[in-house]
């Protein structure tokens, strides 16, 4: 198998079949719903919030809200009466299930529903996803988080509608460093190897560092990707602002760090500044623009036509460049 990761990866052009980047769709399908890009914030308490989802929905984006501290049916419940779809987080333990019934018992049902547990390959997620199936058969559920093609395969097969792949890759995340597991480091060929058996969606889920690893993940089998880092620090960003030397930031922290946990127990993720870099909407534009320019590099007109170039994978110290057809 081939193991590379984004920074490592070019893709190659084709012919350009536009006169204009602005011909290029960058939509992507997503359940019953079209969505303006294959980008969605993470479901991090300091990437978004209520407001930030509502914006995101009145707009065109997907999103997926987070599921610490938040009474999930309430929230429901304001964004359908806006209008807006609804989008939200579920873990795996006694609480999410009794969240489950109050929908049934309210007769609500969240279009979207992930199940965002560490390890996704789990009894837990099965069961938890054979639950959703049962009390709201209507909403599109997303499950994760996984790493292999068998985990894939298996969430596929439990019932997922589509599955989010990545173990680590994260910016704040330190799984490869306290657990010695994940697809941190080659978090692009991982899920390369996951697309190749999946049949549904995959939401590749972390590492992405900069716009051109949109198209990157989009080539190797991602519908859609996950990026938390990237959307933290502007100025609507819900982490605390820090001043240092003059220079503005947002607090960024791991949902399994202390800081999102409130205790020191089996914690994967630590707290970092990203420097702030202006408003949430100009950002969403630039990367529009810059998936734009990436499907007429790969001389198509959509999104998936991304998905028939070629790649090479740069060598370090006096490993050959190859091209990979
Ligand atoms: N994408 C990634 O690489 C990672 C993401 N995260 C994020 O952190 C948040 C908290 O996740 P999580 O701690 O799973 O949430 P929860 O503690 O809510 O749920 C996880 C459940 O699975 C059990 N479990 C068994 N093995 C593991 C394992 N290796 N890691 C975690 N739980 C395990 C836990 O029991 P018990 O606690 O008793 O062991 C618990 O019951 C989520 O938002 C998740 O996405 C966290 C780590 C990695
Ligand atoms: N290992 C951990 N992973 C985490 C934690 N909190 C979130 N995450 C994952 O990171 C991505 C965002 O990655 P980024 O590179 O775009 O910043 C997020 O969607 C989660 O899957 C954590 O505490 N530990």
């Amino acid at each position: 198998m081939e193991i590379f990761d984004y920074d490592n990866i070019l893709l190659l052009p084709r012919k350009c079949r536009v006169e204009s980047r602005s011909e290029c769709d960058a939509s992507v399908q997503l359940g019953a719903r079209r969505f303006k890009l294959p980008v969605v914030p993470a479901n991090m308490k300091t990437v978004l919030d209520e407001s930030i989802c509502r914006f995101l929905a009145a707009n065109g984006y997907f999103y997926v809200m987070h599921r610490f501290d938040v009474d999930n049916v309430a929230f429901t419940r304001d964004m359908q009466e806006r209008g807006l779809f609804a989008s939200i987080s579920l873990g795996v333990k006694a609480p999410d299930y009794a969240t489950v019934d109050r929908f049934v018992a309210e007769g609500l049902c969240p279009e979207y529903i992930t199940i965002d547990i560490a390890h996704g390959h789990a009894e837990s997620v099965q069961k938890m996803i054979a639950y959703l199936k049962a009390k709201i058969p209507a909403a599109f559920v997303i499950a994760g988080n996984v790493g292999t093609p068998e985990a894939v395969i298996d969430l596929e097969n439990w019932g997922a509608d589509a599955t989010k792949v990545g173990i680590g890759p994260g910016k704040v995340c330190i799984t490869k460093l306290k657990t010695g597991f994940g697809t941190g480091g080659w978090q692009l060929s991982a899920l390369k190897w996951c697309a190749r058996v999946a049949t549904k969606p995959i939401i590749a889920d972390g590492g992405i560092r900069s716009h051109g690893d949109i198209a990157k993940s989009v080539r190797f089998g991602a519908t859609m990707v996950m990026v938390g880092s990237l959307f933290a620090g502007h100025e609507e960003s819900p982490g605390q602002t820090v001043e240092v030397d003059g220079q503005r930031f947002k607090e960024y922290y791991g949902s399994a760090s202390d800081f999102n946990k409130g205790e020191y127990k089996h914690v994967e993720g630590k707290r970092i500044l990203e420097p702030i870099k202006g408003l949430l909407a100009d950002t969403l534009i630039e990367m529009e623009q810059d998936v734009q320019s990436s499907i007429s590099y790969a001389g198509g007109t959509q999104l998936m036509d991304i998905r028939k170039v070629n790649y090479v994978i740069l060598g370090g110290g006096n490993d050959a460049e190859h091209i990979l057809m």
